[in-house]
């Protein structure tokens, strides 16, 4: 596997708060990396500066080796690199399906666009969302919000996914669901997934890496057994979190 997605020396300050500090992460091509923390940790902030929202005090971002460190958040997206959000971004006044021809609008073209609807249509089917195609993304409960939200983010093809809180508000069987796509994103289409999460036996079950932040530090790194098993990680996070 080779390494897509790397963050080194990362540091954001606000004010006098530390946000991040000195933080290094790597994401290899068909990995699923969980990213957990307590509340503060500096994770969101962390997807801000890879997604290129936010730019860092110091440290940098690549992608396939090459920085990215000055690139907008748009020269990202369209190299691949998609994220959903801890709160719901998707446009309420369209339909579910056109969420997704949006997202692949600047490809461009009208003589292509049968060629996008089929696109999102098999997505929304991989998705279990077919049914709802033609529904108004702001009705949906918000266990098929975050379903299509992620949808949206396939639309067109990712080779970096972040994914913020992407389980919260899901039942368990949507739970399965986004697993079960999330993982053949990884495994078939060679996809690097960074995933923010607080469903911490959800992580565990999913991430083949488990990376934690603590007070803007990456207080442990390993797989899932490891990171579990690890005092700084049980005192600072799991005893807490072990169980939602
Ligand atoms: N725009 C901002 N202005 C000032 N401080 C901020 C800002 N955004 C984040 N912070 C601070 O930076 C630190 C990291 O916040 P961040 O939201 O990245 O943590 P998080 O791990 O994503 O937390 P949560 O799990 O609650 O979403 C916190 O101390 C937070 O209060």
């Amino acid at each position: 596997m080779s390494q897509v997605l790397a963050a080194t020396g990362i540091g954001v300050r606000f004010g006098g708060v530390r946000a991040l500090d000195g933080v290094d992460l790597a994401v290899h091509g068909g990995e699923v990396c969980g990213l957990i923390g307590p509340n503060g940790a500096g994770k969101t902030t962390l997807f801000d500066v890879v997604s290129g929202i936010r730019r860092p005090d110091e440290g940098r971002v690549l992608l396939d080796g090459r920085d990215i460190s000055r690139r907008s958040p748009v020269w990202r997206a369209r190299h691949g690199m998609r994220r959903t959000f801890q709160r719901q971004q998707l446009f309420g006044q369209l339909t579910v399906a056109d969420n997704l021809l949006v997202a692949q609008e600047w490809r461009g073209g009208r003589r292509k666009l049968a060629g996008r609807r089929s696109r999102a249509a098999a997505v929304l089917r991989e998705c279990g969302l077919d049914a709802l195609a033609d529904s108004y993304a702001g009705v949906l409960p918000v266990g098929q919000a975050r379903m299509a939200e992620l949808a949206r983010a396939l639309a067109d093809p990712p080779r970096v996914l972040l994914l913020d809180e992407p389980a919260s508000g899901m039942s368990g069987e949507e739970r399965g669901q986004l697993a079960v796509v999330v993982r053949h994103l990884a495994d078939e289409e060679g996809c690097a997934v960074l995933l923010v999460e607080h469903n911490v036996a959800f992580v565990m079950e999913l991430c083949s890496r488990v990376v934690v932040l603590d007070l803007g530090t990456v207080l442990a790194e390993g797989d899932a057994a490891d990171v579990r098993e690890n005092p700084a990680v049980r005192d600072a996070y799991l005893g807490t979190a072990a169980s939602t």
